[in-house]
């Protein structure tokens, strides 16, 4: 495997769940993320799901925490989880907040000093690490399906609703579905974009939505419970637009849930099945 260094691995449904990590060209440092190959990966090619995770998580919490695997192995899906940031840059205080720094790329390409140097998350998951898998993992790169969690669910909508012709389908739980009227949004927008408005809305599901008609229907699930709802989650405004440009979509909201993987559990299964339905597996 070139440039690909395994740290951990584990057998999980049949299949194996591997941590590794590289050294990135597209940020300038290493970086790390987690496989899951189910067993139908010794035998053939397989499509591949990439799952975007929220704020201070790692490429480890989904894969540990989500229950994805089962499913996976059931349809035959590979399950690619990349951190959520760069780490261990040098820039200073990177570290010191949950919503900015480390463990918050917020899935952008940074314009903005000194995060430019590192922080290009947007170009790390569509570009350099799919690459990557392709080079190193039996994946049908043009099946390729994404999906993610809060600020991961708003990086899996971006990068859809920007590269329809690249990812077959797309959900979320509890996206960030209107960054650029929240106040994580607004902050990490800010920081890593600068203050051109222009700028921010080419990342804002809820914006590109307005341009860009999914050819497939999207699924969303929000849990009522859920302590970031009104303020920072915004559903309603992602809803709102996709009704405006007739884009399906299917916004559940799933009574006394919260923001938790306790949540994410609850629905994966419906999620990889969506999945599986349009990578062509059911
Ligand atoms: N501590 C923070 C929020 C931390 C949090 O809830 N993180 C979520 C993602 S939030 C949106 O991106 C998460 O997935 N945490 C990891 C886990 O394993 O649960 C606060 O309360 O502001």
């Amino acid at each position: 495997m070139n440039n690909l260094q395994l740290i951990s691995e584990y057998q999980s449904f049949g299949g194996k769940l591997g941590f590794y990590s590289h050294l990135s060209s597209t940020c300038n440092g290493d970086m790390r993320f987690a496989v899951y190959q189910p067993p139908q990966a010794t035998q053939q090619s397989i499509p591949v799901l990439y799952f975007l995770s929220g704020l201070t998580c790692t490429e480890e919490n989904f894969m540990a925490k989500a229950g994805a695997q089962r499913y996976a192995a059931e349809y035959g899906l590979m399950l690619v989880v990349p951190d959520t940031s760069p780490r261990n840059t040098g820039i200073a205080g990177e570290d010191d907040e949950g919503d900015f720094g480390t463990g918050a790329g917020f899935y952008v390409d940074a314009t903005e000093k000194p995060w430019r140097s590192h922080y290009q998350m947007y170009s790390y998951v569509v570009q350099e690490l799919p690459a990557l898998i392709a080079a190193n993992f039996p994946v049908q790169s043009d099946k390729q399906g994404i999906f993610g969690h809060s600020m991961g669910g708003h990086g899996a909508l971006v990068c859809a609703l920007k590269n329809p012709h690249l990812y077959k389908s797309v959900s979320a739980f509890a996206p960030i579905a209107a960054p650029i009227s929240c106040p994580w949004g607004q902050k990490a927008f800010s920081l890593y974009l600068g203050t051109n408005q222009e700028t921010w809305r080419g990342y804002d599901a809820s914006e590109l939505i307005k341009q860009t008609q999914y050819h497939s229907p999207i699924l969303i699930d929000q849990g009522t419970a859920d302590k970031f709802l009104v303020e920072q989650l915004l559903p309603e405004v992602f809803e709102e637009a996709c009704r405006a440009v007739k884009q399906p979509l299917t916004l559940r909201y799933q009574e006394g849930y919260d923001h938790s993987y306790y949540f994410i559990a609850s629905f994966i299964a419906d999620h990889i099945r969506h999945h599986a339905i349009a990578l062509g597996k059911i």
